[in-house]
């Protein structure tokens, strides 16, 4: 992969989700509804298509329903109504298996990190290759590039326990973006992090999805959606809508 110099001011980021996509949808959503056993309906009526190559940022007010968008988007839930297809499969009916083979061309970066807490930074990282089925002779270069790209060159053996928030974050952030995810979605994925690594970041993900991968990113961090020229989806009340203004683009049938 290449990766934008660390200490390059944001050369042309402009995602692929500024280009016409010609593709077809990774994602697609159709009359969606989701409620957490017999609470409300947190997420009503959504249609919205991910298409390939796109780059979106996903926001809204706290509680509005963006990572339960996030993890209806990697299989992780299932709507209380409606459907959803995946790499253009309909989600609802894969098996175990077929489930797990959607995942792996996910990388997922969540707010809790999920990082393993017996293995190093390294080990930890260089799961998703692994799993792949790389040796650590074809792996430790790229681990080791990007580990030091987003700044965790001198934390490889450490472990978990030991980071930082900020540390843990961009360790879940290598990890999802090691294995060049067809589709990388991110929860906040800059929240623990100070502006500068935050801009970086960004960079990284704009460069994953100039080559190719799809990216969704959800944040309240209107300073780092206002970096990029992405394309803007909001959740409010329930509702989906285009653009940073929940109430003047309304966007039913987003894509
Ligand atoms: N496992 C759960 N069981 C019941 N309710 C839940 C569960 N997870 C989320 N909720 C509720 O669903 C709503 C949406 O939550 P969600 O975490 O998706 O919002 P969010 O927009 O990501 O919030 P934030 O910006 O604060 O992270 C909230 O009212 C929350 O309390």
């Amino acid at each position: 992969m290449t990766r934008p110099e660390p200490n390059s001011n944001s050369p042309g980021l402009n995602p692929a989700a500024a280009r016409p996509s010609g593709g077809s949808d990774i994602i697609a959503f159709r009359d969606v509804g989701l409620r957490y056993g017999r609470g409300p309906e947190i997420l009503s009526d959504v249609n919205l298509s991910l298409p390939q190559g796109s780059f979106s940022f996903l926001t809204g007010p706290s509680g509005a329903g963006k990572s339960s968008l996030l993890k209806l988007c990697y299989l992780a839930l299932t709507p209380s109504r409606g459907h959803i297809s995946v790499f253009g499969e309909v989600a609802a009916l894969l098996d175990n298996r077929k489930s797990q083979a959607v995942r792996r061309r996910i990388g997922v970066v969540l707010q809790d990190f999920t990082l393993i807490d017996h293995l190093s930074v390294f080990e930890n990282v260089s799961l998703p290759l692994r799993v792949a089925g790389q040796s650590r002779a074809q792996y430790t270069q790229d681990v080791t590039e990007l580990l030091q790209w987003v700044g965790l060159g001198h934390r490889m053996q450490a472990f978990p326990p030991t980071l930082s928030g900020g540390e843990k974050q961009r360790a879940a952030i290598a990890r999802a973006v090691i294995a060049k995810p067809n589709l990388l979605i991110a929860d906040e994925p800059t929240g623990n992090v100070d502006p500068e690594i935050g801009r970086r970041l960004l960079r990284l993900f704009a460069e994953m999805n100039r080559m190719g991968t799809t990216v969704m990113i959800a944040t309240h961090d209107i300073d780092l959606i206002q970096e990029l020229d992405a394309r803007v989806l909001r959740i409010e009340d329930g509702r989906i809508y285009k653009g940073l203004n929940a109430r003047s683009d309304f966007g039913e049938g987003v894509s």
